[in-house]
């Protein structure tokens, strides 16, 4: 049975053929972000005045639908920065996240931490479009790579100065891992059925390379969650939705951050 992030990788690969008509990577890297220098999101994350949480910008998804649709990416970012957050994450896929590059853009010109480009990332076309729109990082995601794509992606990505968070969904892929990933993400969503099991990031945690920066990842709605979660052992929480589904984000932000000290 086709699962969400098959139709999605699908899409994405349609997505590139028709972007290929026009852009180039030899166009990305003659774009004028190509040559800047991004900011570390392992530097921010062990930063310990920050909160450890990487805030994403989400308007809707495929599990929830419309979230957020019409939210203003540079109030309610500059917000999370304001109130601690170590890293801003913001969907770029439009089909089935509302994203865009220009919400990226516009958050990363009021930004001083970085940005991470949330995104499916199945070709190297989008390494370089990622460095080209400004992001300091990009998301892989184990589930729909092989181990060879991740090993490529992720070289590309070093190569021309970018981070990279591999998102893994269960043990069997810790195999995907290799020395050009500096963050590790478990994805608590099943995106089979969308269940979220907290549970599941603790489970995969013992398992993890312990020189990766660990990043706990959706579904995180509680701040005792975050508590029990850094004292099992991960440096980073993921969380989008609950914030955005607020009605002032910024304020939902700053509550859970003080309850999750
Ligand atoms: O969020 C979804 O419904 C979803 C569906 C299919 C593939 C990916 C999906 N989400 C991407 C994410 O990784 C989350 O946006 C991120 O971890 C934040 O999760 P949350 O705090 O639950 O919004």
């Amino acid at each position: 049975m086709k699962t969400i992030l098959d139709e999605i990788v699908a899409q994405k690969r349609v997505e590139i053929l028709e972007k290929q008509k026009t852009q180039s990577i030899e166009s990305f890297k003659n774009s004028e972000n190509f040559l800047l220098p991004v900011k570390s999101a392992k530097a921010s994350i062990l930063d310990k005045s920050k909160s450890g949480i990487i805030a994403e910008f989400k308007r809707k998804s495929p599990s929830k639908g419309f979230i957020n649709k019409d939210a203003n990416v540079k109030e309610v970012v500059s917000g999370y920065e304001k109130y601690g957050a170590s890293v801003i994450s913001v969907l770029t896929d439009e089909e089935f996240f509302g994203g865009s590059f220009d919400d990226l853009q516009q958050a990363k010109e009021v930004l001083n931490i970085p940005v991470l480009r949330k995104d499916f990332i199945v070709d190297e076309f989008q390494v370089y479009e990622t460095k080209a729109i400004g992001a300091d990082l990009m998301l892989l995601i184990a589930e729909c790579l092989t181990k060879d794509e991740v090993y490529h992606l992720a070289k590309t990505a070093k190569e021309i100065g970018l981070e990279v968070l591999l998102e893994l969904h269960s043990e069997d892929q810790l195999e995907k891992v290799n020395e050009f990933i500096d963050l590790i993400g478990i994805n608590n969503r099943n995106l089979k059925n969308f269940e979220v099991d907290i549970e599941k990031s603790k489970q995969i945690l013992k398992q993890l390379p312990t020189d990766l920066i660990k990043v706990a990842e959706s579904g995180i709605s509680d701040p005792k969650t975050v508590k029990e979660l850094r004292q099992a052992g991960f440096q980073a929480f993921l969380i989008g939705e609950n914030f955005m589904k607020a009605e002032n984000p910024t304020e939902a932000f700053e509550q859970f951050v003080k309850e999750s000290k």
